[in-house]
Protein backbone atom coordinates (compact mmCIF):
# COMPACT_ATOMS: atom_id res chain seq x y z
CA UNK A 1 0.00 0.00 0.00
CA UNK A 2 1.31 3.16 -1.09
CA UNK A 3 2.78 5.79 1.52
CA UNK A 4 0.22 8.35 2.90
CA UNK A 5 1.96 12.13 3.15
CA UNK A 6 -1.05 13.97 4.32
CA UNK A 7 -3.56 12.31 6.51
CA UNK A 8 -6.63 15.13 7.16
CA UNK A 9 -8.89 13.31 9.84
CA UNK A 10 -12.23 15.00 10.54
CA UNK A 11 -10.87 18.74 10.55
CA UNK A 12 -13.09 21.32 11.39
CA UNK A 13 -12.44 25.20 12.03
CA UNK A 14 -14.46 27.82 13.79
CA UNK A 15 -13.72 31.49 13.13
CA UNK A 16 -15.40 34.05 15.81
CA UNK A 17 -16.98 37.02 13.63
CA UNK A 18 -17.29 39.85 15.42
CA UNK A 19 -20.03 42.64 14.72
CA UNK A 20 -17.56 46.06 14.89
CA UNK A 21 -13.64 45.93 15.66
CA UNK A 22 -14.72 47.44 19.86
CA UNK A 23 -16.71 43.49 19.41
CA UNK A 24 -13.40 41.56 19.77
CA UNK A 25 -11.68 44.48 22.27
CA UNK A 26 -14.85 44.11 24.51
CA UNK A 27 -14.60 40.15 24.25
CA UNK A 28 -11.07 40.75 26.01
CA UNK A 29 -12.08 43.29 28.88
CA UNK A 30 -15.31 41.51 29.63
CA UNK A 31 -15.03 37.57 28.90
CA UNK A 32 -18.01 36.07 29.22
CA UNK A 33 -19.85 39.07 27.56
CA UNK A 34 -19.04 37.94 23.93
CA UNK A 35 -20.70 39.55 21.09
CA UNK A 36 -19.06 37.23 18.27
CA UNK A 37 -20.49 34.80 15.88
CA UNK A 38 -19.47 31.49 15.50
CA UNK A 39 -18.67 30.63 12.06
CA UNK A 40 -17.61 26.80 10.72
CA UNK A 41 -15.28 27.65 7.59
CA UNK A 42 -14.49 24.01 7.70
CA UNK A 43 -16.84 21.09 8.62
CA UNK A 44 -15.77 17.63 9.37
CA UNK A 45 -13.01 17.15 6.22
CA UNK A 46 -11.38 14.02 5.69
CA UNK A 47 -8.80 12.53 3.24
CA UNK A 48 -5.79 11.15 2.53
CA UNK A 49 -2.89 12.00 0.11
CA UNK A 50 -0.81 9.24 -0.69
CA UNK A 51 3.06 9.94 -1.35
CA UNK A 52 3.76 10.95 -4.83
CA UNK A 53 0.27 12.24 -5.69
CA UNK A 54 -1.23 15.17 -7.11
CA UNK A 55 -4.27 16.15 -5.16
CA UNK A 56 -6.25 19.11 -6.41
CA UNK A 57 -8.56 21.06 -4.50
CA UNK A 58 -11.98 23.20 -5.88
CA UNK A 59 -14.57 25.02 -4.58
CA UNK A 60 -16.06 28.38 -5.38
CA UNK A 61 -14.95 31.60 -3.34
CA UNK A 62 -15.12 31.22 0.30
CA UNK A 63 -15.48 27.61 0.24
CA UNK A 64 -13.01 27.23 2.96
CA UNK A 65 -9.88 26.04 0.80
CA UNK A 66 -7.21 28.54 1.74
CA UNK A 67 -8.38 27.56 5.37
CA UNK A 68 -7.70 23.98 4.51
CA UNK A 69 -4.38 24.54 3.13
CA UNK A 70 -3.26 26.96 5.67
CA UNK A 71 -4.24 24.20 8.43
CA UNK A 72 -2.46 21.39 6.39
CA UNK A 73 0.33 23.77 6.01
CA UNK A 74 0.86 24.26 10.13
CA UNK A 75 -0.33 27.95 9.58
CA UNK A 76 -3.41 27.89 11.37
CA UNK A 77 -4.62 25.11 13.70
CA UNK A 78 -7.92 23.48 13.20
CA UNK A 79 -10.59 23.48 15.80
CA UNK A 80 -11.21 20.04 16.18
CA UNK A 81 -9.64 16.93 14.21
CA UNK A 82 -6.40 16.02 13.11
CA UNK A 83 -3.57 16.32 10.64
CA UNK A 84 -0.52 14.47 9.85
CA UNK A 85 1.96 15.45 7.58
CA UNK A 86 4.77 13.30 6.78
CA UNK A 87 7.83 15.45 5.15
CA UNK A 88 8.52 18.89 4.92
CA UNK A 89 6.13 21.46 3.07
CA UNK A 90 7.05 24.18 1.30
CA UNK A 91 3.56 26.04 0.44
CA UNK A 92 2.70 28.71 -1.85
CA UNK A 93 -0.32 30.51 0.44
CA UNK A 94 -0.72 33.96 0.30
CA UNK A 95 1.23 36.18 -2.49
CA UNK A 96 4.43 37.57 -0.22
CA UNK A 97 3.37 35.43 3.13
CA UNK A 98 6.14 34.69 4.46
CA UNK A 99 8.24 37.73 2.82
CA UNK A 100 9.36 40.49 5.05
CA UNK A 101 9.05 43.91 3.23
CA UNK A 102 11.69 45.85 4.21
CA UNK A 103 14.27 42.34 3.51
CA UNK A 104 15.67 42.88 0.03
CA UNK A 105 14.48 39.55 -2.36
CA UNK A 106 17.92 38.04 -1.69
CA UNK A 107 17.48 38.72 2.34
CA UNK A 108 13.87 37.17 1.88
CA UNK A 109 15.17 33.91 0.00
CA UNK A 110 17.76 32.81 3.00
CA UNK A 111 15.19 34.19 5.70
CA UNK A 112 12.26 31.94 4.01
CA UNK A 113 15.05 28.90 3.24
CA UNK A 114 16.32 29.10 7.04
CA UNK A 115 12.04 28.85 8.26
CA UNK A 116 12.18 25.79 5.92
CA UNK A 117 14.46 23.99 7.46
CA UNK A 118 17.53 24.10 4.74
CA UNK A 119 21.08 25.31 6.34
CA UNK A 120 22.65 28.79 5.16
CA UNK A 121 25.27 26.29 2.68
CA UNK A 122 22.09 25.14 1.58
CA UNK A 123 20.72 28.19 1.02
CA UNK A 124 23.85 29.05 -0.98
CA UNK A 125 24.01 26.42 -3.31
CA UNK A 126 20.70 26.98 -4.43
CA UNK A 127 20.31 31.07 -4.23
CA UNK A 128 21.49 30.91 -8.38
CA UNK A 129 18.42 28.78 -9.11
CA UNK A 130 16.23 30.23 -6.96
CA UNK A 131 17.19 33.66 -8.80
CA UNK A 132 17.31 32.43 -12.10
CA UNK A 133 13.84 30.85 -11.99
CA UNK A 134 12.57 33.89 -10.44
CA UNK A 135 13.76 36.31 -12.63
CA UNK A 136 13.80 39.17 -11.75
CA UNK A 137 17.25 41.15 -12.67
CA UNK A 138 18.49 43.67 -10.32
CA UNK A 139 15.52 43.82 -7.91
CA UNK A 140 16.79 40.78 -6.14
CA UNK A 141 18.72 43.36 -4.04
CA UNK A 142 15.90 45.57 -3.56
CA UNK A 143 13.18 45.51 -0.59
CA UNK A 144 10.13 43.55 -1.84
CA UNK A 145 8.22 46.11 -0.79
CA UNK A 146 8.94 48.27 -4.01
CA UNK A 147 7.95 44.69 -5.72
CA UNK A 148 4.87 44.80 -8.17
CA UNK A 149 2.79 41.58 -7.43
CA UNK A 150 4.36 40.01 -10.64
CA UNK A 151 7.69 40.18 -8.99
CA UNK A 152 6.23 39.16 -5.11
CA UNK A 153 4.72 35.59 -7.11
CA UNK A 154 7.87 34.73 -8.95
CA UNK A 155 10.49 35.09 -6.04
CA UNK A 156 7.89 33.57 -3.84
CA UNK A 157 7.37 30.34 -6.36
CA UNK A 158 11.29 30.31 -7.22
CA UNK A 159 11.84 29.85 -3.23
CA UNK A 160 9.14 27.24 -3.30
CA UNK A 161 9.79 25.34 -5.75
CA UNK A 162 13.92 25.07 -5.33
CA UNK A 163 13.95 24.19 -1.36
CA UNK A 164 13.45 20.19 -2.51
CA UNK A 165 10.43 19.51 -1.01
CA UNK A 166 8.51 16.68 0.27
CA UNK A 167 5.31 18.23 -0.43
CA UNK A 168 4.22 21.04 -2.29
CA UNK A 169 1.02 23.19 -1.54
CA UNK A 170 0.19 26.22 -4.24
CA UNK A 171 -2.90 28.32 -3.93
CA UNK A 172 -3.64 29.89 -7.05
CA UNK A 173 -0.61 31.81 -7.12
CA UNK A 174 0.16 31.08 -10.27
CA UNK A 175 -2.56 32.94 -11.95
CA UNK A 176 -0.17 35.92 -10.86
CA UNK A 177 2.86 35.91 -13.07
CA UNK A 178 2.68 36.39 -16.90
CA UNK A 179 2.33 33.32 -19.73
CA UNK A 180 5.63 33.02 -19.65
CA UNK A 181 6.58 32.35 -15.99
CA UNK A 182 3.16 30.52 -16.06
CA UNK A 183 4.01 28.10 -18.16
CA UNK A 184 8.03 27.72 -16.17
CA UNK A 185 5.72 27.29 -13.43
CA UNK A 186 3.66 24.55 -14.86
CA UNK A 187 7.08 22.88 -16.03
CA UNK A 188 8.39 23.36 -13.08
CA UNK A 189 5.69 21.79 -11.04
CA UNK A 190 5.23 19.03 -13.23
CA UNK A 191 9.04 17.77 -12.98
CA UNK A 192 8.65 17.72 -9.43
CA UNK A 193 5.15 16.21 -9.51
CA UNK A 194 6.85 13.43 -11.53
CA UNK A 195 10.46 13.08 -9.05
CA UNK A 196 7.68 11.97 -6.35
CA UNK A 197 7.25 14.82 -4.59
CA UNK A 198 3.33 15.09 -3.05
CA UNK A 199 1.61 18.08 -4.08
CA UNK A 200 -1.69 20.42 -2.94
CA UNK A 201 -3.29 22.43 -6.13
CA UNK A 202 -5.87 24.89 -5.72
CA UNK A 203 -7.16 26.83 -8.66
CA UNK A 204 -10.02 27.22 -10.29
CA UNK A 205 -8.75 27.01 -13.44
CA UNK A 206 -10.24 23.61 -14.65
CA UNK A 207 -7.99 22.30 -17.18
CA UNK A 208 -4.78 23.13 -14.95
CA UNK A 209 -6.62 20.46 -12.17
CA UNK A 210 -7.08 18.22 -14.76
CA UNK A 211 -3.92 17.95 -16.59
CA UNK A 212 -1.71 18.13 -13.12
CA UNK A 213 -3.43 16.28 -11.19
CA UNK A 214 -3.98 12.68 -10.69
CA UNK A 215 -6.97 12.97 -7.92
CA UNK A 216 -8.99 15.80 -6.80
CA UNK A 217 -11.70 16.73 -3.96
CA UNK A 218 -13.97 19.64 -3.87
CA UNK A 219 -14.59 21.99 -1.15
CA UNK A 220 -18.33 23.40 -0.73
CA UNK A 221 -19.63 25.61 2.33
CA UNK A 222 -16.55 24.50 4.05
CA UNK A 223 -17.67 20.30 3.61
CA UNK A 224 -16.15 18.01 1.54
CA UNK A 225 -18.51 17.98 -1.40
CA UNK A 226 -16.93 15.59 -3.68
CA UNK A 227 -13.72 13.50 -4.58
CA UNK A 228 -12.03 11.00 -7.44
CA UNK A 229 -10.75 11.91 -10.86
CA UNK A 230 -9.87 15.59 -11.78
CA UNK A 231 -12.00 15.21 -14.66
CA UNK A 232 -15.07 13.54 -12.69
CA UNK A 233 -14.44 16.61 -9.76
CA UNK A 234 -14.27 19.23 -12.56
CA UNK A 235 -17.54 17.71 -14.24
CA UNK A 236 -19.65 17.97 -10.10
CA UNK A 237 -17.99 21.79 -9.74
CA UNK A 238 -19.38 22.69 -13.19
CA UNK A 239 -22.88 21.26 -12.68
CA UNK A 240 -22.91 22.61 -9.10
CA UNK A 241 -21.97 25.86 -10.26
CA UNK A 242 -24.11 25.90 -13.13
CA UNK A 243 -27.23 25.18 -10.70
CA UNK A 244 -26.82 27.58 -8.37
CA UNK A 245 -26.43 30.34 -11.07
CA UNK A 246 -29.65 28.74 -12.28
CA UNK A 247 -30.86 28.63 -8.71
CA UNK A 248 -31.55 25.12 -8.90
CA UNK A 249 -28.60 24.35 -6.27
CA UNK A 250 -28.92 20.53 -4.32
CA UNK A 251 -27.78 20.23 -1.10
CA UNK A 252 -25.88 17.69 -1.89
CA UNK A 253 -23.93 15.98 -4.58
CA UNK A 254 -25.90 13.85 -6.84
CA UNK A 255 -25.68 10.18 -7.63
CA UNK A 256 -24.13 10.46 -11.33
CA UNK A 257 -24.78 7.44 -13.12
CA UNK A 258 -28.45 6.33 -13.53
CA UNK A 259 -29.84 9.89 -12.24
CA UNK A 260 -29.40 12.04 -15.22
CA UNK A 261 -33.24 12.01 -15.87
CA UNK A 262 -34.28 13.55 -12.40
CA UNK A 263 -31.58 15.94 -11.73
CA UNK A 264 -33.11 19.10 -12.95
CA UNK A 265 -36.48 18.44 -11.17
CA UNK A 266 -36.57 21.98 -9.86
CA UNK A 267 -36.51 23.34 -12.82
CA UNK A 268 -39.19 26.58 -13.15
CA UNK A 269 -40.28 25.19 -16.68
CA UNK A 270 -44.01 25.83 -17.52
CA UNK A 271 -44.05 22.83 -19.45
CA UNK A 272 -42.04 20.01 -18.19
CA UNK A 273 -40.11 18.39 -20.23
CA UNK A 274 -39.87 14.70 -20.40
CA UNK A 275 -37.15 12.95 -17.90
CA UNK A 276 -34.54 11.84 -20.47
CA UNK A 277 -31.25 10.21 -20.54
CA UNK A 278 -28.61 11.71 -22.94
CA UNK A 279 -29.42 10.25 -25.62
CA UNK A 280 -27.55 7.74 -27.46
CA UNK A 281 -28.76 5.42 -30.08
CA UNK A 282 -29.11 2.14 -28.63
CA UNK A 283 -30.62 -0.17 -31.46
CA UNK A 284 -27.37 -1.56 -33.01
CA UNK A 285 -25.76 -4.26 -31.05
CA UNK A 286 -22.57 -4.01 -29.80
CA UNK A 287 -19.40 -5.27 -31.23
CA UNK A 288 -16.74 -6.55 -28.65
CA UNK A 289 -16.46 -6.73 -24.43
CA UNK A 290 -13.90 -3.37 -24.97
CA UNK A 291 -16.68 -1.46 -26.15
CA UNK A 292 -19.66 -2.71 -23.81
CA UNK A 293 -17.07 -2.15 -21.00
CA UNK A 294 -16.55 1.69 -22.49
CA UNK A 295 -20.44 1.80 -23.20
CA UNK A 296 -21.02 1.15 -19.37
CA UNK A 297 -18.40 3.37 -17.72
CA UNK A 298 -19.56 6.23 -20.59
CA UNK A 299 -23.08 5.56 -18.62
CA UNK A 300 -21.59 6.17 -15.17
CA UNK A 301 -19.75 9.35 -15.77
CA UNK A 302 -22.02 11.14 -18.21
CA UNK A 303 -23.47 14.85 -16.27
CA UNK A 304 -25.99 16.71 -17.35
CA UNK A 305 -26.73 20.25 -16.23
CA UNK A 306 -28.59 23.37 -17.24
CA UNK A 307 -32.21 25.11 -17.21
CA UNK A 308 -34.02 22.97 -19.28
CA UNK A 309 -35.80 25.20 -21.53
CA UNK A 310 -34.83 22.94 -24.42
CA UNK A 311 -33.12 19.50 -24.38
CA UNK A 312 -30.32 17.59 -26.29
CA UNK A 313 -32.14 14.79 -27.45
CA UNK A 314 -29.94 13.08 -29.38
CA UNK A 315 -26.52 12.53 -29.77
CA UNK A 316 -25.59 10.91 -32.93
CA UNK A 317 -21.65 10.16 -34.58
CA UNK A 318 -21.83 9.74 -38.02
CA UNK A 319 -18.84 7.85 -39.75
CA UNK A 320 -17.04 8.79 -43.28
CA UNK A 321 -20.12 8.21 -45.52
CA UNK A 322 -22.23 9.58 -43.26
CA UNK A 323 -23.21 6.02 -41.61
CA UNK A 324 -24.25 5.60 -38.01
CA UNK A 325 -20.96 4.96 -36.19
CA UNK A 326 -23.10 2.86 -33.43
CA UNK A 327 -23.57 3.02 -29.58
CA UNK A 328 -19.53 2.95 -28.95
CA UNK A 329 -18.08 4.12 -32.02
CA UNK A 330 -14.91 2.74 -33.49
CA UNK A 331 -13.33 5.28 -36.32
CA UNK A 332 -10.24 5.33 -38.35
CA UNK A 333 -7.39 7.94 -37.12
CA UNK A 334 -7.92 11.17 -39.01
CA UNK A 335 -11.82 10.19 -40.28
CA UNK A 336 -14.15 12.75 -41.30
CA UNK A 337 -17.11 12.17 -38.99
CA UNK A 338 -20.08 14.18 -38.27
CA UNK A 339 -21.76 14.89 -34.95
CA UNK A 340 -25.14 14.83 -35.01
CA UNK A 341 -26.87 16.62 -32.44
CA UNK A 342 -30.83 16.75 -31.86
CA UNK A 343 -32.26 19.65 -30.04
CA UNK A 344 -36.24 20.02 -28.67
CA UNK A 345 -37.79 23.42 -27.51
CA UNK A 346 -39.65 23.41 -24.10
CA UNK A 347 -40.00 27.03 -23.47
CA UNK A 348 -39.06 30.34 -26.20
CA UNK A 349 -35.80 31.11 -26.76
CA UNK A 350 -33.72 34.47 -28.20
CA UNK A 351 -31.96 31.99 -30.26
CA UNK A 352 -29.05 29.48 -29.35
CA UNK A 353 -25.73 28.29 -29.42
CA UNK A 354 -24.46 24.71 -29.51
CA UNK A 355 -21.38 23.72 -29.35
CA UNK A 356 -19.21 20.42 -28.28
CA UNK A 357 -15.75 19.61 -27.42
CA UNK A 358 -13.88 16.16 -27.81
CA UNK A 359 -12.42 15.76 -24.79
CA UNK A 360 -9.68 13.14 -24.00
CA UNK A 361 -9.62 10.92 -20.97
CA UNK A 362 -8.39 13.24 -18.34
CA UNK A 363 -11.27 16.14 -19.83
CA UNK A 364 -8.89 18.15 -21.91
CA UNK A 365 -10.77 19.75 -24.43
CA UNK A 366 -9.05 18.85 -28.05
CA UNK A 367 -11.08 19.65 -30.55
CA UNK A 368 -14.49 21.69 -30.03
CA UNK A 369 -16.66 24.45 -31.63
CA UNK A 370 -20.12 25.45 -31.65
CA UNK A 371 -22.89 27.05 -34.21
CA UNK A 372 -22.08 31.03 -33.14
CA UNK A 373 -18.16 30.27 -34.12
CA UNK A 374 -19.18 28.97 -37.15
CA UNK A 375 -21.03 31.83 -38.31
CA UNK A 376 -24.16 29.53 -38.61
CA UNK A 377 -26.94 32.25 -36.18
CA UNK A 378 -29.72 29.97 -34.78
CA UNK A 379 -32.16 32.89 -34.32
CA UNK A 380 -36.06 32.66 -32.24
CA UNK A 381 -37.13 29.63 -30.90
CA UNK A 382 -40.57 28.43 -30.10
CA UNK A 383 -41.86 25.50 -27.52
CA UNK A 384 -42.13 22.73 -29.52
CA UNK A 385 -39.57 23.41 -32.27
CA UNK A 386 -36.95 20.79 -33.14
CA UNK A 387 -33.85 21.49 -34.81
CA UNK A 388 -30.74 18.98 -35.89
CA UNK A 389 -27.72 20.46 -36.25
CA UNK A 390 -24.48 18.54 -37.83
CA UNK A 391 -20.70 19.36 -37.23
CA UNK A 392 -18.50 17.62 -40.17
CA UNK A 393 -14.80 17.52 -38.78
CA UNK A 394 -11.85 15.33 -38.68
CA UNK A 395 -10.29 13.18 -36.15
CA UNK A 396 -6.53 13.66 -36.51
CA UNK A 397 -6.08 12.10 -32.69
CA UNK A 398 -3.56 9.84 -30.97
CA UNK A 399 -4.36 6.50 -30.61
CA UNK A 400 -6.96 6.41 -27.76
CA UNK A 401 -10.83 6.46 -26.21
CA UNK A 402 -12.13 9.71 -26.15
CA UNK A 403 -15.36 11.38 -25.01
CA UNK A 404 -17.65 14.10 -26.11
CA UNK A 405 -19.14 16.85 -24.08
CA UNK A 406 -22.05 18.37 -26.18
CA UNK A 407 -23.83 21.73 -24.81
CA UNK A 408 -26.25 24.30 -25.34
CA UNK A 409 -27.25 27.59 -24.48
CA UNK A 410 -29.54 30.53 -24.92
CA UNK A 411 -28.02 33.16 -27.16
CA UNK A 412 -28.37 36.72 -25.59
CA UNK A 413 -28.41 34.98 -21.57
CA UNK A 414 -25.48 33.09 -22.08
CA UNK A 415 -27.64 30.64 -19.53
CA UNK A 416 -27.38 26.83 -20.11
CA UNK A 417 -30.13 24.89 -21.20
CA UNK A 418 -28.73 21.91 -21.56
CA UNK A 419 -24.99 20.52 -20.81
CA UNK A 420 -24.18 16.99 -21.13
CA UNK A 421 -20.20 15.90 -20.45
CA UNK A 422 -19.28 12.35 -21.70
CA UNK A 423 -22.31 12.11 -23.74
CA UNK A 424 -20.58 9.27 -26.04
CA UNK A 425 -16.86 8.13 -25.88
CA UNK A 426 -15.43 6.68 -28.88
CA UNK A 427 -12.37 4.93 -29.73
CA UNK A 428 -9.39 6.17 -32.61
CA UNK A 429 -7.33 3.72 -34.32
CA UNK A 430 -4.01 4.31 -35.29
CA UNK A 431 -3.39 5.39 -38.58
CA UNK A 432 -2.96 2.40 -41.43
CA UNK A 433 0.58 3.81 -42.47
CA UNK A 434 2.02 2.44 -39.63
CA UNK A 435 2.92 6.34 -38.50
CA UNK A 436 3.65 6.82 -34.81
CA UNK A 437 1.62 9.54 -32.93
CA UNK A 438 3.31 11.16 -30.07
CA UNK A 439 1.44 14.01 -29.68
CA UNK A 440 -2.24 15.03 -28.79
CA UNK A 441 -3.40 15.98 -31.93
CA UNK A 442 -1.26 14.87 -36.04
CA UNK A 443 -0.93 18.25 -38.15
CA UNK A 444 0.02 17.37 -42.10
CA UNK A 445 3.56 18.62 -42.05
CA UNK A 446 6.33 19.10 -44.85
CA UNK A 447 9.53 18.16 -43.35
CA UNK A 448 13.14 19.16 -45.35
CA UNK A 449 16.68 18.53 -44.25
CA UNK A 450 19.61 20.41 -45.43
CA UNK A 451 22.86 18.20 -44.96
CA UNK A 452 26.58 20.16 -45.42
CA UNK A 453 29.21 18.56 -46.86
CA UNK A 454 32.45 18.78 -44.82
CA UNK A 455 34.90 20.30 -46.75
CA UNK A 456 37.45 17.57 -48.22
CA UNK A 457 40.49 17.73 -46.66
CA UNK A 458 43.47 16.43 -48.76
CA UNK A 459 46.48 15.87 -46.65
N1 LIG B 1 -9.56 34.70 9.96
C1 LIG B 1 -10.82 34.57 9.61
N2 LIG B 1 -11.79 35.05 10.42
C2 LIG B 1 -13.09 34.91 10.09
N3 LIG B 1 -13.54 34.29 8.98
C3 LIG B 1 -12.61 33.81 8.14
C4 LIG B 1 -11.19 33.92 8.39
N4 LIG B 1 -10.53 33.33 7.38
C5 LIG B 1 -11.46 32.88 6.52
N5 LIG B 1 -12.70 33.16 6.97
C6 LIG B 1 -13.96 32.82 6.33
O1 LIG B 1 -13.96 31.41 6.08
C7 LIG B 1 -14.58 31.13 4.83
C8 LIG B 1 -13.63 30.31 3.97
O2 LIG B 1 -12.57 31.17 3.57
P1 LIG B 1 -11.38 30.65 2.66
O3 LIG B 1 -10.45 31.79 2.46
O4 LIG B 1 -10.83 29.39 3.24
O5 LIG B 1 -12.15 30.30 1.31
P2 LIG B 1 -11.55 29.95 -0.13
O6 LIG B 1 -12.29 28.77 -0.62
O7 LIG B 1 -10.07 29.84 -0.05
O8 LIG B 1 -11.94 31.23 -0.96
P3 LIG B 1 -11.20 31.89 -2.24
O9 LIG B 1 -11.37 30.98 -3.41
O10 LIG B 1 -11.95 33.17 -2.42
O11 LIG B 1 -9.76 32.13 -1.86
C9 LIG B 1 -14.96 32.48 4.22
O12 LIG B 1 -16.33 32.71 4.49
C10 LIG B 1 -14.11 33.47 4.96
O13 LIG B 1 -14.76 34.71 5.07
Amino acid sequence: MNEIAISVKNVSKCFKKYPHPVARLQEILLPGKSKAEEFWALQDISFEVPKGETLGVVGRNGSGKSTLLQIIAGTLTPTTGAVQVNGRISALLELGSGFNPEFTGRQNVFFNGRLLGLSQKEIEDKFDEIARFADIGEFIDQPVKTYSSGMFVRLAFAVAVNVDPDILIVDEALAVGDIVFQHRCIRRMRALMESGITTLFVSHDASAIKTLCSSAIMVHDGKMYTSGSPNQVIIDYMKLVTELELNLAPDKPELRSDDLPSDLDNSPATEVPPEVEPVRECSTPVESESVIEANESTKKKAARRGNRKALIEEIKLLDQFEEYAGEVPILGFNEEVTLLIGLKVYEPLQGCIVGFYVCDKNGNEIIGSNTFEEDLRIGKLEAGEELQIKFRFKLPLRTGSYSLTVAGSENYSSITFDWIDNALVFQVLPPNTGKQIYALVDQPMAVSVIQKKLPVVVS
